[in-house]
């Protein structure tokens, strides 16, 4: 297959991490004869300093000439706690998902059995987890009006939906949930804003479409505290754009690493896979960050060209990095950590030849210390 990829690698970790989602593609695209083509473009940060704009018109033009986006994180400190700062570099992500409808943003969550013990959860309880977060990507009060009174002393954001743009990503959830355990969530605050009430009479209404899924609704403070407790409980989980955020990254503790969690947005002109997490500052250009989310992430965008075979390479590979501790230190308990960079080749070797790599895994060269 063709496949046109804009890889928009952004700040911090960022660009570390879509390195090895891109190496990894690569190999998938040696081992089983297909034409790859990888255009970066700029974006967050990174982008206002070379353009002026966090989302420079080129940038853009890529991604609408492309056939997905392979995006790593955005953000920096130089920008973050000042206030008079016009423009910083999350805009450039929140206005390409803007432009290209991004509605729809999918986060799986799975454990992987060799990392229970990382999560700080006892294992008796979140043993098997696996649901499936989707989160509103274009409405809500990321995308209402915005003020800040000409004293500086009051500021407002505004949260609005349509039925249109709940119904999208609600017909999505459902379907998945329909080829899932067949149970939706919807997680939304309906005892106090009316945004939500109106997210539970769409859902209630077109619930009537799927009646082999089981709905259920919980007010978001409490489901914050049943992601914890009862993560099984959940299957597939629908929310408005703020909720799915906070939501995503707390049940990221589950898996032991937010290092670990993708995701794929949809849209009406694009498609776009990410990590979940941000640009990590903190961890720039020491080539420690964990790699997975995005390379697991480049292994969604294979799924969404039905490229099934191909994915299942990549999770494989994923899952002998963890079972060889071929790992960055987050999730790493031995005394030896894998860099970034180390885990992208392992995964990429592994997909090319796993029996040489294999043959020869006593021989990568690992770190010593296990801080982070
Ligand atoms: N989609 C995105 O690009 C995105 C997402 C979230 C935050 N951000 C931005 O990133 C910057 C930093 O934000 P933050 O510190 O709140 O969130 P962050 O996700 O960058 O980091 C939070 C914590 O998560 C862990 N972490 C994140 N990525 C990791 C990785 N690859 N491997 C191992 N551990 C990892 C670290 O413990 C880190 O301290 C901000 O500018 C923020 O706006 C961007
Ligand atoms: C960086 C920020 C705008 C973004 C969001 O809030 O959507 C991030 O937290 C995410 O989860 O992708
Ligand atoms: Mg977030």
């Amino acid at each position: 297959m063709k496949l046109k990829i804009a890889v928009l690698a952004g700040d911090g970790v960022g660009p570390e991490v879509c390195e090895q989602g891109v190496k990894v593609l690569k190999a998938i695209e040696k081992k089983y004869n297909h034409e790859f083509t990888f255009t970066h473009g700029l974006v967050g940060g990174s982008a206002l300093s070379a353009k002026g704009v966090p989302l420079p018109d080129e940038t853009l033009e890529l991604c609408l000439n492309s056939d997905a986006i392979l995006f790593g994180a955005i953000g920096d400190p130089k920008y973050e706690n000042s206030p008079d700062a016009k423009i910083r570099p999350e805009e450039g992500l929140l206005k390409l998902r803007k432009e290209l409808g991004l509605y729809a943003n999918i986060r799986p969550l799975k454990v992987f059995e060799p990392l229970i013990h990382k999560s700080p959860i006892k294992e008796k309880v979140i043993k098997n987890t696996d649901f499936i977060i989707f989160r509103e990507l274009t409405g809500g009060i990321y995308y209402g009006e915005k003020s800040t009174s000409a004293d500086g002393k009051s500021a407002s954001d505004t949260c609005n939906y349509t039925e249109h743009e709940i119904d999208r990503v609600a017909h999505m959830a459902f379907k998945s949930a329909k080829s899932r355990r067949k149970k939706l969530t919807l997680i939304d605050k309906a005892n106090v804003l009316e945004t939500s009430r109106l997210w539970r009479k769409r859902v209630k209404e077109l619930a009537k479409q799927y009646p082999e899924v089981v709905v259920d609704y919980l007010y978001v403070d409490n489901a914050a505290m049943k992601i914890i407790v009862n993560p099984r409980k959940f299957d597939v989980i629908l929310t408005e754009n703020l909720f799915g955020d906070i939501l995503s990254d707390e049940a990221s503790v589950i898996s032991g690493s937010i290092g670990l969690l993708a995701s794929t947005s949809i849209g009406e002109k694009s498609v776009l896979f990410e990590p979940i997490h941000g640009s990590f500052p903190r961890m720039k250009g020491k080539n420690l960050a964990n790699p997975l989310a995005t390379i697991l992430s480049a292994a969604m965008l294979l799924e969404h060209f039905k490229l099934y075979e191909e994915a299942d390479a990549i999770k494989n590979a994923v899952e002998k990095s963890i079972e060889h501790h071929i790992t960055t230190p987050d999730i790493n308990s031995t005394k030896k950590f894998a860099h970034t960079s180390t885990v992208g080749e392992f995964i990429s070797e592994y997909i090319i030849d796993k029996k040489n790599i294999l043959y020869h895994v006593e021989n990568i060269s690992l770190g010593q210390s296990t801080i982070i």
